[in-house]
């Protein structure tokens, strides 16, 4: 069953279309990864899904539920990390649970929400002492507080050096494993591919890329890079080639099996390929390909605007 649902969703701040037309499912005990840049849109859905944002047009459900009109049953069972939360800075961050548990109904021991997000520490430390870092696991040890069927993290790892950012990772996977529906955005490409199935990259309010992690990434192509040998030409190599200065590049759907190849070929010519680089198509090729279309498109609109 899908935990999450938005159907043909629009947002509109005056004139700006924020949010134009989105739709998409994100199933039951699932990650998925709304990503896109900066302004794309990203922080207005989740705002639209958590009911802090009413829409134009279209609709959302969670567990079945509209967040606006079912607010309370909505938010007893949701988990939300949005940005900059406001927090008191003089309460220490167990003091800041503690207070949050008040409101939150079969909420876990602070200790417990503390200790998920890697603050036990930190317990005793006062909120304008923590650092950045440190203030979004308070974030999550809050989202976390009311055992959430469905958690919201916007950008949950800003901030967090490269260690306790593969910590939340962690907690993320496990709560995931449990059944708890994940939607994240995240800046960190690598991040979303570790932890999602399924995402849509969004652009200018519009979903440009969506779907099941695996098959989108599958559908690039990887390369294969290495120091084509003095004596070899281009055109003698196994497979096609694009050379620059001494660096020859293959483009395959499996560079794997191309290095093979290539490999091969060489070893029965007792030639080496030195610095041969095997580069499988990674999410960050996919966003910088789209980043890089969407300018080339934005700048003939200029040009077309600009001729009229
Ligand atoms: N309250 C508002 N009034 C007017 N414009 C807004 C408002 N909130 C957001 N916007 C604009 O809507 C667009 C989308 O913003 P949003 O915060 O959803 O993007 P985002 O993808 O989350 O970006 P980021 O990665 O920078 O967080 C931006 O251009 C932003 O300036």
């Amino acid at each position: 069953m899908a935990a999450i649902q938005v159907n043909h969703l629009s947002k509109s701040y005056g004139s700006f279309q924020a949010v134009d037309d989105i739709s998409f499912e994100v199933e039951a005990g699932t990650v998925f990864a709304l990503l896109g840049r900066n302004g794309a849109g990203k922080t207005t859905t989740m705002e639209l899904l958590t009911g802090f944002q009413r829409p134009d047009a279209g609709s959302v459900r969670v567990l079945g539920l509209d967040p606006l009109r079912d607010r309370a049953q909505v938010r007893g069972n949701v988990g939300i990390m949005l940005q900059e939360a406001g927090f008191f800075p003089d309460l220490t961050a167990g003091q800041t649970v503690e207070i949050w548990r008040d409101f939150t109904p079969a909420a876990r021991p602070a200790s417990e929400a503390l200790e998920l997000a890697g603050l036990t520490a930190k317990a005793k430390t006062k909120v304008r002492q923590l650092s950045g870092g440190e203030k979004r696991r308070l974030d999550l040890a809050l989202a976390l507080l009311g055992r959430p069927d469905v958690l919201f993290l916007d950008e949950p790892t800003t901030g967090m050096d490269p260690e306790a950012r593969r910590d939340v990772w962690e907690v993320v996977r496990d709560l995931a494993a449990r059944g708890t529906t994940v939607l994240l955005t995240t800046h960190y490409l690598e991040e979303a591919q570790q932890l999602a199935t399924n995402l849509a990259i969004m652009d200018r309010g519009r979903i440009v890329v969506g779907g099941d992690m695996a098959e989108t990434l599958a559908a690039r192509v990887g390369r294969v890079s290495f120091e084509l040998p003095s004596v070899v030409q281009p055109g003698e190599l196994p497979l096609l080639a694009t050379v620059r200065g001494k660096v020859a590049v293959v483009q395959a759907a499996d560079p794997d099996l191309a290095a093979q190849t290539l490999l091969g070929w060489a070893s029965a010519r007792g030639l080496r390929l030195r610095g041969l680089e095997v580069r499988t198509a990674s999410l960050e090729d996919l966003f910088l390909e789209l980043a890089h279309n969407g300018e080339t498109a934005q700048n003939s609109t200029t040009t077309r605007d600009g001729r009229a």
